[in-house]
């Protein structure tokens, strides 16, 4: 037998042409199982069918085809290493040089609507990971290949080193193969973990989509995973003109969704840096972003927006008045798309589902990683509790709503100071809260007058509430739970101030 290949492929693409050159051009015997051999067959190739090459033929409707020693060992054995050829002799195993294979499509079979468990119970593939992690693992004496995007350049390899791959070429072809084995994996374990109620914290980090220019900074090289098992959130995106998106802007996009995600009514979001710096929800999206436009012009400059209902003209023509970098809606209509297509740097996202969020979050530490629930408590306002004498009207409520659910995603210590459901004065990320309740209003300036204040979590002391009610604020949110809240709420009856405890905190790190 002269060196042998062995093609196990479910994607047929390519496949003759990659065979037909391995046989004409490099001298190459062929091993396959069943249907690929069929293929080949059919383009009138010679071709060993593994069943026969084994004397084992092909069992459980195809859960057994290629799982024996004499395909395993003749992949794994090391042709450098005398006890690895005796091994072979002794048991008629042929050495293996190259092994191509692609893998039963899990991740669209799962991705269909209506499927069955068992069907993508069988759409789990055994064999190829098998033979392909056989391979990677034996790259000093085998080539892998797991994609067919790979044939040519392997054809051009062997064409340039006189039919054998460089090591260096081998090495990156078992990278890929691991990589494709890992990935494959992470997506049934992702999968059978959406099936189950018990799995709380059991996740698998994802499956790599594609490479980021670079990280925060120009010298971190950044990758963007996916880490469900098929198109969700950010990776069902549509990206229709514009710059390439970086890191910055896929991490400011999300904090720009969580927030607009809050509102049912017309709301936009203009973000710099994770952090809001103006929200607006109104009765219509163009009012909306004028509102969140108008909130902070200077910081909206270069800003990252999103809004929650479709882009038409008029809001389209406001969106291109300033420098942005990135904007997001679930659509945008054709006269939308024409007039924004002027700033053609723009990048414009379509995001059909910005409400799911997921259910966890994740953070590196050294040596290992945290993951918590995401912060996706639904807000029961019925269980705030009114703790000044004076209580609040239906439409004090509707404001102090809108200002806690913005600060809701403002860095801690946060402070968002609001009227009319727009976004005034936002404090960020100050190590005390007072420090964030002095940006905040000053930020606001006069326009603190009559004004809502909310609040991420408890006031140790009650000068903040002093500061508010200084400044105009009349009524004030925030959870509550310090052992000197009855000062704060002493304070706040002194200053004839609404104050509301909801019992929740919402710290954002
Ligand atoms: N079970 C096995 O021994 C096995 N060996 C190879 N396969 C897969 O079967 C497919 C090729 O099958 P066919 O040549 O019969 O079309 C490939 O996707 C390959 O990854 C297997 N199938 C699933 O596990």
């Amino acid at each position: 037998m002269a060196r042998l290949a062995l093609l196990s492929v479910y994607n047929k693409t390519g496949l003759v042409e990659l065979a037909k050159s391995l046989v004409v051009e490099f001298g190459f015997d062929l091993i396959s199982s069943e249907g690929t051999a069929k293929t080949l067959e059919n383009a009138g190739l010679k071709v060993l069918k593994v069943s026969d090459y084994t004397g084992f033929p092909e069992i459980l409707g195809g859960r057994v085809k290629t799982l024996h020693p004499q395909i395993h060992g003749g992949i794994l054995a090391r042709s450098n290493m005398e006890e690895d050829i005796t091994d072979l002799a002794n048991h008629q195993i042929h050495p293996i040089d190259l092994v191509v294979v692609n893998l039963y499509p899990f991740e669209q079979t799962i991705a269909k609507p209506g499927v069955t468990m068992a069907e993508a119970i069988e759409n789990i593939d055994i064999g190829g990971p098998a033979m392909l992690r056989a391979a990677s693992k034996n790259y000093a004496h085998v080539t892998v290949l797991c994609d067919v995007e790979q044939y040519k350049p392997y054809l051009e390899e062997l064409r340039q080193n006189n039919g054998h791959p460089s090591l260096e070429f081998q090495r990156q072809c078992a990278f890929k193969g691991f990589l494709q084995t890992s990935a494959y994996d992470s997506a049934v374990a992702n999968f059978l973990r959406q099936q189950s109620t018990i799995l709380p914290h059991w996740k698998t980090m994802g499956v790599y989509l594609k490479t980021l220019r670079y990280g925060e900074n120009p010298h971190q090289s950044a990758a963007w995973y996916q880490s469900g098992t098929y198109s969700t959130g950010w990776s069902g995106a549509t990206q229709l003109q514009g710059k390439e998106l970086s890191y910055n802007n896929l991490v400011d996009l999300e904090a720009a969704r969580c927030i607009i995600a809050e509102f049912t009514d017309p709301a936009v979001a203009i973000l710099k840096h994770t952090n809001p710096c103006g929200v607006g929800v109104s009765n219509t999206l163009l009012s909306a972003y004028c509102k969140a436009f108008a909130a902070d012009p200077i910081s909206a400059f270069g800003g990252i927006v999103a809004l929650n209902h479709p882009i038409k003209a008029d809001v389209a023509t406001e969106l291109t008045k300033t420098f942005l970098e990135c904007v997001v809606a679930p659509g945008c209509d054709d006269a939308a798309k024409e007039i924004i297509s002027n700033k053609s740097k723009l990048r414009l996202l379509v995001l059909p589902d910005f409400i799911s969020s997921p259910k966890e979050k994740v953070k590196i530490i050294a040596g290992g990683f945290l993951v918590q629930d995401n912060d996706n408590i639904v807000m029961d306002t019925s269980k705030w509790q009114v703790a000044t004498e004076k209580k609040p009207t239906d439409e004090q409520l509707v404001e102090l709503l809108f200002a806690w659910k913005v600060c809701k995603h403002v860095k801690s210590n946060a402070i968002v100071v609001a009227n009319n459901r727009t976004t005034l004065g936002i404090g960020v990320g100050q190590m005390n809260r007072v420090g964030s309740v002095k940006i905040a209003l000053e930020q606001a300036g006069e326009r603190a007058q009559g004004g809502y204040l909310a609040s991420d979590g408890f006031f140790p002391f009650d000068d903040s509430v002093r500061m508010s009610a200084a400044a105009g604020i009349k009524a004030i949110i925030q959870p509550g739970g310090s052992l000197r809240d009855k000062d704060s709420i002493k304070v706040a009856n002194e200053l004839n101030l609404v104050m509301i405890l909801t019992g929740v905190r919402h710290f954002l790190h």
